[in-house]
């Protein structure tokens, strides 16, 4: 029998298209350009302030669309109490995204995970406001999310840590079985 390389720790997968800024969220604030995650990173750390937070294993996949079938294995393989989805707060539209969601939210694996869903505001001063913001409001309440399901959404820039993202990873961790 194998050993089992998972420690008794929360598993939280980091999902999103491409470039949205997962790997830029996972490692933490970084002024390097990144290269695309081929595969997957996996990093052991605290979501925020390391003092008082948890340490989760957080794992980083690839956005690219033809490497998104994978997503699957991964969380129809391990038991992820947390799932972070990041788009792009630049994004023309959010359909995709918001397929993306529904899909995920209903997947047995992971119905019992916790979703926090993560605008990168990418330094632009641009929020997700009005229109946009109300329909992803409507999105979160929507009919294709079963109302038991653990889900809410921040909006921060991922190079400039703050309260807002300070709240974000306390709301995951306050919500994670
Ligand atoms: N200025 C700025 N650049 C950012 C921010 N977040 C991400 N970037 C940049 O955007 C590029 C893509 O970010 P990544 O974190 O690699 O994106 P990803 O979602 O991991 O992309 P894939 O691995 O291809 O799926 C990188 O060059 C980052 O440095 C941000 O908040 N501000
Ligand atoms: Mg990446």
């Amino acid at each position: 029998m194998g050993r089992n390389p998972l420690k008794r720790m929360p598993q939280v997968l980091i999902v999103g298209d491409e470039g949205t800024g997962k790997t830029t969220l996972a490692i933490g604030e970084s002024l390097k350009e990144l290269e695309p995650t081929q595969g997957y990173n996996r990093f052991e750390k605290c979501l925020h302030d390391s003092e008082t937070g948890k340490i989760v294993s957080i794992w980083d996949v690839s956005g690219n669309e033809i490497l998104k079938p994978l997503w699957s294995a991964y969380y129809k393989n391990i038991f992820f109490s947390g799932v972070i989805y990041v788009i792009d707060s630049n994004s023309i539209n959010y359909e995709k995204s918001i397929k993306d969601i529904h899909f995920l939210v209903n997947e047995e694996e992971l119905r019992d995970a916790a979703f926090l869903i993560l605008f990168n505001m990418k330094g632009t001063k641009k929020e997700v406001t009005g229109r946009k913001g109300s329909e992803l409001s409507l999105l979160l309440k929507g009919d294709e999310i079963h109302t038991s399901t653990k889900i809410n959404y921040f909006e921060f820039n991922f190079k400039g840590y703050d309260q807002t993202a300070k709240n974000a990873f306390t709301w995951l961790e306050e919500n994670m079985n």
